[in-house]
């Protein structure tokens, strides 16, 4: 299905200080000179939240989390909860990234118990799922997204606003892309799984593609079928990389 808004989101990931501050206020400005003609978010670390919120209000980039705790309070040293990121100014969390399935062990019932809490919060999560190389290669690139879609997806997203970002691990910072006919048959299955777990609330959400998206390749790539978007990392650090793919959604 083809969606009309596309969201372009940059996941910060664990980089930036409050110096980098003025990317976002570069992007700000850039935005209200010339509207993005998308959705446009920044996902930094949850210590720039607060800051970042102060430095885009009244602009067009929303911003997000990178990760929320499923509980809403309590004794979880180190955690932040979905609320205290929308407390801080977040409208979005990006939720089952690979970089914390493998580093920290999250599971798709992790990961759904997590979009309830965002849910509950009023934050739009963005559900991360994608297969490694090793499973790319044993031809099972759908089996797994499919299978992560129909456990990470809680049945209460039905008719709430979220979206599902297809990330294949081994594209994640490495350079390398699928071919355009892969994206577009992963995306196509991708919708297909949310339709079977969500019924017709898995039909509008935008599926997001990232792995190392940048200007070069963005208009190929936000030109598939079922592409809803962006999920990108090291090319929204700097203003000027991040609008070229802005630009070319
Ligand atoms: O969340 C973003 C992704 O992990 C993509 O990162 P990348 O654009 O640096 O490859």
């Amino acid at each position: 299905m083809k969606q009309s808004v596309k969201l372009v989101a940059g996941n910060w990931k664990m980089n930036g200080l409050g110096a980098s501050l003025g990317e976002a206020e570069a992007l700000k400005q850039a935005l209200t000179e010339q509207a993005a003609g998308c959705r446009v978010a920044l996902c930094p670390p949850a210590t720039l939240i607060e800051r970042m919120a102060r430095v885009l209000a009244g602009g067009a980039v929303e911003l997000g989390g990178q990760d929320c705790h499923a509980e809403a309070s309590g004794a979880f040293t180190g955690s932040v909860s979905a609320e205290m990121l929308t407390d801080a100014g977040a409208n979005l969390v990006i939720l089952g990234h690979s970089e914390r399935r493998t580093g920290f062990g999250e599971t798709d019932a992790d990961v759904a118990a997590k979009t309830e809490a965002a849910l509950a919060a009023g934050l739009e999560p963005i559900i991360c799922i994608g297969e490694t190389l090793a499973e790319r290669e044993a031809g099972q690139a759908i089996e797994i997204v499919s299978h992560q879609i129909a456990g990470s997806l809680p049945l209460s997203l039905s008719g709430k606003a979220f979206a599902v970002a297809y990330e294949p691990v081994w594209a994640i910072g490495t350079g390398l892309t699928p071919t355009l006919e892969q994206i577009e048959e992963v995306h196509a299955a991708v919708r297909a799984a949310m339709v079977a777990r969500l019924g017709e609330g898995g039909r509008t959400a935008p599926i997001l593609y990232g792995g190392s998206v940048k200007p070069s390749n963005a208009a190929e790539i936000l030109a598939v079928a079922e592409v809803g978007g962006a999920l990108v990392g090291g090319a929204s650090l700097k203003a000027a990389d991040f609008l070229g793919i802005i630009r070319a959604a």
